[in-house]
């Protein structure tokens, strides 16, 4: 792990080059690669994605949204279909499924979870930026179906040291020794080099920073348009 930079620290990849890039300075000149408006953001458990996406969603408001994935698992007391996963079973999962309508799905424990394309497409046409928070094997799933999916997702990895993610984890309050192991031992593939693979790889040490540094990534490739006074919105982030 680069620790060179005291708050980040990324790896920039575009159009297939890969270029370490120590002074942590966003790209200025645009790739003539053009992204959908999908952000799949990637990275361990604990390692502060969602903390991370909620900061830019506060200071950039109705412009981002999580995609809501299918699961056949049952709802825990609080979630709400629709909103934390569209419910459904097994049979109709299926169904689904052999009517290729995932970008990519995944068995976890018995339960079935996916991401659909109408689902991505339902935030497209709302002219919202759809965000999905997968795993490497998801990434690396809907990457190898880009031409049949016709779709140009920006991949962003948000990493940290493996120690601090014990910490993060367990300062969190939510895993039991059990399932902070299980995550622990997941997040040595999720940090695992892929040379290439990652459009921005980012350090969350400040997550002001790193925020800052993923939506002016996103102005850079055109994902995100600038504010109406033609500056960043990287300076709404405090
Ligand atoms: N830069 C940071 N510095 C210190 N703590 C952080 C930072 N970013 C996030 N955290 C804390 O780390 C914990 C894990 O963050 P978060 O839940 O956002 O991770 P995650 O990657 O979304 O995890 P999961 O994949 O399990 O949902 C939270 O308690 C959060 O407040």
């Amino acid at each position: 792990m680069d620790q060179t930079n005291p708050t980040t620290s990324k790896t920039v990849s575009m159009g297939g080059t890969a270029c370490k890039n120590e002074s942590a300075v966003v790209p200025s000149t645009p790739p003539s690669e053009s992204f959908s408006k999908i952000l799949i953001v990637a990275g361990p458990s604990g390692v502060g994605k969602s903390t991370v996406i909620k900061k830019i969603m506060e200071c950039i408001p109705n412009t981002f949204a999580f995609s809501v994935s299918h699961t056949t698992r049952q709802p825990r007391p609080g979630e709400v279909d629709g909103i934390n996963y569209h419910f459904t079973t097994k049979e109709v999962m299926e169904q689904l499924i052999s009517e290729d309508k995932f970008i990519e799905q995944c068995d976890v424990h018995g339960n079935m979870y996916g991401t659909s394309k109408m689902e991505i497409e339902r935030l497209n046409s709302e002219n919202k930026i759809a965000v999905l928070d997968i795993d490497i094997q998801g990434c690396q799933k809907i990457k190898k179906r880009h031409d049949v999916l016709q779709m140009n997702p920006v991949y962003i990895r948000i990493k940290i040291a493996y120690e601090e993610l014990e910490k993060r984890l367990t300062g969190r309050g939510t895993e039991t020794p059990e399932s902070l192991k299980i995550r622990l031992d997941n997040a040595k593939a999720e940090l695992e080099p892929m040379p290439g693979f990652f459009n921005l790889e980012v350090e969350n040490q400040v997550v002001e920073d790193c925020a800052k540094e993923l939506v002016s990534f996103l102005e850079t490739v055109g994902v995100l348009g600038l504010q109406e006074d033609g500056s960043s919105h990287a300076t709404c982030i405090k």
